[in-house]
């Protein structure tokens, strides 16, 4: 069973939305959060807007094509991450947007905080997914507030961390599977994200399996208005593997599908080594070292 946890009882405080938020860090590694501050008229907005662009022919998107820079901002076509060395290439394209840094801000070379790359159309796009990259960060820094009461640290725990957020908010495509796909083939293939926490908004149509402890997919769903979320590499680092990352993939199916995952991760100079182990491990060299694994533009051949 997924936990259904209600956003305004875990600011609240209340000990089942917490101890509930521990089950799925510690356990499960999924939970559907709802009655956030982002109502699902908002997240309905932000599906239409990225699907109208997703419409747009591929010579438009690959104006702003990451493949053709260094870092990972703006259209990934179809074939452009594979996050399973053992499968292929997934079939699935996105488009990802990142953290607007000040521009006389030191970390401006740094690919984690690469300037987003927006495209001319479709109409109001840029502010539309702007203004929802900043309220969902608002929700994923809440849902943070509740983990650390749950794993017995301050609330605030992790609230100086993420000042600066190497936050990427994508918008996925899944078309129908297409007749080709064999069984290395996935809408986006068996992987844990890299992050700390991801929350995931969907178009509410089935896709999302996930990985049970004792073996086997569990399938996940949640209307637009509630939110899937789940906990990445980096925060089973930093947790001392108290938190943990679960492995999750999209086969797909006879239908279309948008996602909208915000991976939400720390100022780049976090350390993020196991806490108590004296280590040092920055969170924008543990980020950057998995988009080089998957990201196939980035990939060392
Ligand atoms: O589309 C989904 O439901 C999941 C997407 C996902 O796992 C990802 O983008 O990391
Ligand atoms: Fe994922």
């Amino acid at each position: 069973m997924i936990p259904m946890i209600d956003a305004a009882d875990l600011t609240a405080g209340d000990k089942t939305a917490v101890s509930d938020l521990r089950v799925a860090a510690t356990q499960t590694g999924f939970a559907v959060v709802r009655n956030t501050a982002l109502s699902a008229e908002r997240v309905n907005e932000v599906i239409d807007t990225y699907r109208a662009f997703f419409r747009l022919p591929a010579e438009e998107k690959a104006r702003i094509d990451m493949a053709r820079t260094g870092a990972n901002r703006g259209w990934g076509a179809p074939g452009s991450e594979q996050v399973d060395a053992s499968a292929n290439p997934d079939y699935k394209q996105f488009f990802d947007s990142g953290f607007d840094l000040p521009f006389d801000d030191p970390r401006a070379g740094l690919a984690v905080y690469a300037p987003s790359r927006w495209p001319q159309a479709p109409d109001g796009f840029r502010e539309v997914i702007q203004r929802y990259y900043t309220d969902a960060c608002g929700v994923a820094m809440g849902v943070l507030r509740g983990l650390a009461q749950a794993i017995d640290a301050p609330r605030d725990y992790f609230d100086g961390a993420f000042d600066v957020p190497m936050a990427l908010l994508r918008g996925n495509y899944y078309p129908e599977r297409p007749a080709w796909a064999t069984e290395k083939d996935f809408g986006i293939a068996t992987h844990t994200d890299y992050g700390c926490l991801t929350l995931l908004a969907t178009d509410g149509s089935p896709g999302l399996e996930v990985r049970r402890r004792g073996g086997g997919w569990l399938p996940v769903s949640a209307a637009p208005g509630a939110f899937i979320i789940n906990f990445g590499d980096m925060m089973e680092t930093w947790s001392n593997g108290v938190v943990r990352a679960t492995p999750h993939r999209v086969v797909g199916g006879d239908h279309e599908r948008i996602s909208v995952p915000l991976f939400f991760n720390p100022s780049s100079d976090t350390n993020v080594a196991p806490i108590g182990s004296g280590e040092v491990l920055l969170a924008g060299d543990h980020l950057q070292a998995r988009f080089a694994e998957t990201y196939v533009h980035l990939q060392k051949k």
